[in-house]
């Protein structure tokens, strides 16, 4: 359903990505790791163009993005629900109405409607009761969770993730993965997520690429990136202390 062929993008004087391609099927999570400045966000950023290619193609479902008239564009948009960093919730609205702004904006729904498919999607986030609460008022992971219903309320194919578990604590980190393992299961969604946090990649993804000075060094299941031979990711696996059995070796144990 998405894919990408021979696609190269230079910024600046830096060739970010390098003739890249793979494709991510319907109902995986496609996790994408590298070291910082890998290219993990320019690739991201080009699934919905908000970035385009210097060279190659991007399809969605078939259709080349740069072919898309601007309603087609707008159509294909439409597919994806996005949990980047920097969009954080507004801080002079309510939770709910956080989670409700996709909606006023693009539908007509009346407001009782649309009240009432943001109180599911927080109730199946668990902040039943953080509706009324501004986002200064509830923690890190549940403004994550609060940005994850607002990511999902148009019922999207496809949801794209950058760093979801950046600042989190490991305890709500595993908690951001076991959402993200319940989107598939619970709503079928196809889920792209960038994380520098291998323990999480090897606990979600169907898939784990990894993007080294703008080339894919692996593109595997989580059992085949493990025993991959490619030494970048091997040192990148013993940076984060995972052994050849996927086992966890800090302080010298396993
Ligand atoms: N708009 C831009 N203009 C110029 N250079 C850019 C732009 N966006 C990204 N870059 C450069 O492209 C490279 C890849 O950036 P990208 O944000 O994709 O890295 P990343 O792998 O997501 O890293 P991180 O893990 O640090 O977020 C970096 O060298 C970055 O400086």
């Amino acid at each position: 359903m998405i894919r990408f062929e021979q696609v190269t993008k230079v910024l600046g004087k830096k060739t970010v990505l390098d003739g890249i391609d793979f494709q991510v099927g319907e109902g995986e999570t496609f996790v994408i790791v590298g070291l910082s400045g890998a290219g993990k966000s320019v690739t991201l950023k080009h699934m919905i163009q908000l970035m385009r290619p210097d060279s190659g193609r991007i399809l969605i479902d078939g259709e080349e993005l740069g072919n898309l008239s601007r309603s087609g564009l707008q159509r294909v948009r439409a597919k994806f629900g996005v949990l980047f960093q920097g969009a954080a919730l507004l801080q002079w609205m309510s939770v709910r109405d956080n989670v409700a702004l996709p909606l006023r904006e693009h539908t007509k729904l009346p407001d009782e409607e649309i009240i009432r498919r943001v109180d599911e999607k927080l109730a199946m986030l668990n902040l039943d009761d953080a509706g009324d609460k501004f986002p200064s008022d509830i923690s890190g992971g549940m403004q994550k969770r609060a940005g994850l219903a607002r990511a999902i309320i148009m019922n999207p194919q496809i949801v794209l993730y950058d760093e979801p578990t950046s600042g989190l604590d490991p305890v709500t980190s595993r908690r951001i993965d076991d959402l993200i393992v319940n989107m598939r299961e619970q709503l079928g969604i196809t889920s792209v997520v960038v994380t520098h946090d291998l323990h999480s990649a090897l606990a979600i993804g169907s898939r784990i690429m990894m993007l080294h000075e703008g080339r894919i060094v692996e593109n595997a299941t989580p059992e085949g990136f493990i025993r991959s031979k490619d030494p970048t990711v091997q040192s990148f696996l013993e940076s984060q202390y995972i052994t050849k059995k996927g086992k966890w070796e800090g302080m010298g144990h396993e």
